[in-house]
């Protein structure tokens, strides 16, 4: 199938040609249009998607959209990012030139109907047709339009024979998975992440029957594990009544570590959204909750009011927080690439560099530096945060300790970790991968990746 070269507009900006088909006029073409778009951000722009999908705050084209098209367009985003080295070869395949580097309005337009060929449960004759329709409604695509319908089409007869060994990561991100973990377990981590995780539940109870009622299982770490939920999470038992909430299973084990903190003064630094702040409040602490980040406090608090738990909020940088009196213990859940999350944010790899690794591991050190000397003698620092890369993680807290005589590591032991020794490393950090915690069924395996590690203020 061969493509048409050059960039020019096919229409000027006010001139809608005769076949243009207003979104409203369509049932289906708001959707694919808003998806295309912030599948351009995504790539183009480095935007998280999580902000372009906010329920309150996303981008306008997506605020537009009813909840049914919302979650449509997260589907389709999710599979367009979770398998786009995938999509790129198969579009490939279909081509017999490559398309040129600059018609990216296109490259997004096929690869938005390509997932939902080869990944959605929707009917390939109106994922054509709807591409098509787009496409003739975007003056960059327009005469590309009979090429998209040619290739979407042959896509749609051919895709039980594509075969595909393409990487669905950047180079940057596969090279220092390898370089962290290796060729095996590499491609461990990347086969589990381009698979929707399920949902892991931190439940106030008891696990065992929380997993019966819901129709999950108990893990060895504490957390309920459901394979997949019919409709929203919030119309499950136990939801409105504030007895559990979402959390990666990987997520709760850094506030785990503390030992006994029954009515002990413990700050969560760099607290919100709360996942850990209402671990810590239901062991029962007196938690001082600090986050930079107005918008997010106020959603911590209005998740600890629906778990009935409570919490001293307090809005400050870090950096500058001094307290009246020093903490019994910290939670430093510090900001990081995300790189362990990519499971449920495929859009990591896509928005994050190498760059942005390096200025997060200098802040990171920076907040622990501080954080250590704000405990009081003999208090503990916990230290965590959801990257995959050593250099948030396991050189932050090796660099502590080689800097700060005051400062001694307590490690952790595989019984405080559910008995899952493969989280263990022989110093006694924690790190877990997405490629730990393996079920029998694929679909219950996993988690997220997360460092952690647990320190003593000597004096
Ligand atoms: C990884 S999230 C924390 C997640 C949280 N611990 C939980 O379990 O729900 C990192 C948080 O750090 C906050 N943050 C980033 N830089 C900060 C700073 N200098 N001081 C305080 N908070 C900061 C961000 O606003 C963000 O809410």
């Amino acid at each position: 199938m061969s493509v048409p070269h050059g960039t020019k507009r096919a229409f000027g900006k006010n001139q809608k040609p005769a076949n243009f088909i207003d979104a409203e006029d369509r049932p289906g073409l708001a959707a694919r249009q808003c998806a295309t778009r912030l599948l351009g951000a995504v790539i183009e722009k480095h935007t998280s998607l999580d902000g372009l999908t906010d329920n309150t705050g996303g981008h306008p084209q997506y605020m537009a959209l009813d909840d049914r098209d919302r979650s449509l367009v997260r589907a389709i985003l999710g599979a367009a990012l979770r398998n786009r080295g995938t999509i790129e070869a198969a579009i490939g395949q279909l081509i017999d030139r490559p398309l040129p580097e600059n018609a990216v309005a296109l490259r997004h337009l096929l690869h938005i109907a390509a997932a939902q060929i080869l990944y959605l449960d929707v009917p390939d004759r109106a994922a054509v047709d709807l591409a098509v329709t787009a496409a003739n409604n975007d003056p960059r695509n327009r005469r590309f339009a009979s090429m998209v319908n040619a290739v979407l089409r042959r896509l749609s007869r051919e895709k039980e024979n594509l075969v595909s060994e393409a990487s669905n990561v950047p180079a940057w991100f596969e090279e220092s998975l390898i370089a962290a973990y290796g060729k095996e377990k590499t491609r461990a981590i990347l086969a589990i992440q381009s698979k929707e995780p399920p949902i892991d539940l931190t439940v106030k109870g008891d696990a065992q029957e929380w997993a019966l009622k819901l129709g999950g299982i108990a893990l060895p770490t504490g957390s309920v594990r459901l394979g997949s939920v019919d409709g929203a999470l919030t119309a499950l038992p136990g939801f409105a009544e504030g007895d559990w909430w979402v959390q990666d299973t990987a997520a709760s084990l850094p506030a785990k570590l503390f030992g006994d903190i029954r009515d002990k003064r413990v700050a969560d630094l760099c607290a919100a959204p709360g996942g850990k702040t209402a671990q810590l409040a239901l062991a029962g602490a007196n938690v001082t909750a600090l986050d930079l980040s107005a918008n997010r406090l106020k959603r911590l608090r209005s998740n600890l009011e629906r778990l009935e738990l409570s919490a001293e909020t307090v809005e400050a940088n870090l950096s500058a927080y001094q307290p009246a009196e020093l903490f019994d213990a910290i939670l430093l859940d510090a900001p990081c690439s995300s790189t362990g999350t990519v499971r449920r944010h495929p859009d990591v790899p896509w928005t994050k560099t190498l760059g942005d690794i390096q200025k997060l591991a200098h802040l990171q050190a920076k907040l622990l530096d501080h954080a250590v000397t704000i405990v009081r003698p003999g208090g503990i620092v916990v230290f965590s945060n959801c990257s995959l890369d050593p250099l948030e993680g396991e050189k932050v807290a090796n660099d502590l300790l080689a800097k700060n005589p005051a400062v001694e590591l307590v490690p952790v032991t595989k019984d405080e970790v559910g008995d899952l020794a493969e989280l263990i490393t022989p110093e006694g950090f924690v790190r877990s991968t997405p490629a730990d915690l393996r079920h029998e069924n694929p679909a219950l395996s996993g988690m997220d990746g997360f460092f952690a590690a647990r320190f003593k203020r000597k004096y």
